[in-house]
């Protein structure tokens, strides 16, 4: 039984990759979570993007005691409740708006809110907020823009994902304001649809060792 997160902190120190993940056939989602774990990674996002997620959550967070799963794409309050049902251990979304933190507060899990600009990452800082997703990250600046706030936001730290492969990860980890990196490459829907648990616990090994 891995520990659980207690904090963001927790999340962004788990392993150097965070899988985000989406599960069309939630009965996947078992072995996929397994795979990851027999690879070295703990913690799996499922995000809530399709209608099997939160039944997905809910299986890895009772027949997987060795994972740490979150639910991702938490885009509205309601959301964030009912991943706290489903059994999510933590929560993270792409973005953070004052109702949807009050709604996360409520569940008292872990959470990663999102930001991709300065002034909501200082707004953050101001709640006491210090670990955030940096969404997205290719897309937004990738690791030069991570590299400009090291100074300025010191207290600030980060899992920057969206578009980050095997190749550009190292880019981002070598900073001093990155935790972890999150990404979907370890569980394309290609190696999901056919069972290839033994190539995603490959990828998910390789990536364990960035
Ligand atoms: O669903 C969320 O909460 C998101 O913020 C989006 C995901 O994190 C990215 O879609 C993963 O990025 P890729 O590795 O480029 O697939």
């Amino acid at each position: 039984m891995t520990t659980k997160p207690a904090s963001g902190a927790d999340l962004l120190d788990l392993a150097p990759v965070m899988p985000v993940v989406v599960v069309d056939d939630p009965a996947t989602a078992v072995p996929l979570a397994r795979a990851l774990v027999a690879g070295g990674l703990p913690g799996v996002e499922i995000t809530l993007r399709t209608p099997g997620a939160l039944e997905a959550i809910e299986r890895v967070a009772g027949e997987v005691p060795e994972a740490v799963v979150g639910a991702g794409t938490v885009t509205t309050p309601e959301q964030a409740s009912a991943a706290a049902r489903a059994g999510a251990s933590f929560l993270v979304s792409p973005g953070c708006t004052p109702r949807l933190s009050a709604a996360v507060a409520e569940t008292g899990l872990p959470f990663l809110p999102g930001v991709s600009t300065v002034s909501e990452a200082l707004e953050l800082l101001e709640r006491g907020v210090h670990e955030m997703k940096f969404f997205p990250a290719e897309a937004s600046g990738g690791a030069a823009f991570l590299k400009s706030l090291a100074s300025p936001l010191p207290q600030a730290r980060f899992c920057p994902t969206g578009g980050i492969t095997v190749d550009s990860a190292p880019s981002y980890l070598a900073l001093p304001n990155v935790g972890c990196v999150g990404g979907s490459w370890l569980t394309p829907s290609s190696l999901i649809e056919v069972g290839d648990w033994d190539r995603v616990t490959e990828l998910a090994r390789e990536a364990a060792q960035l």
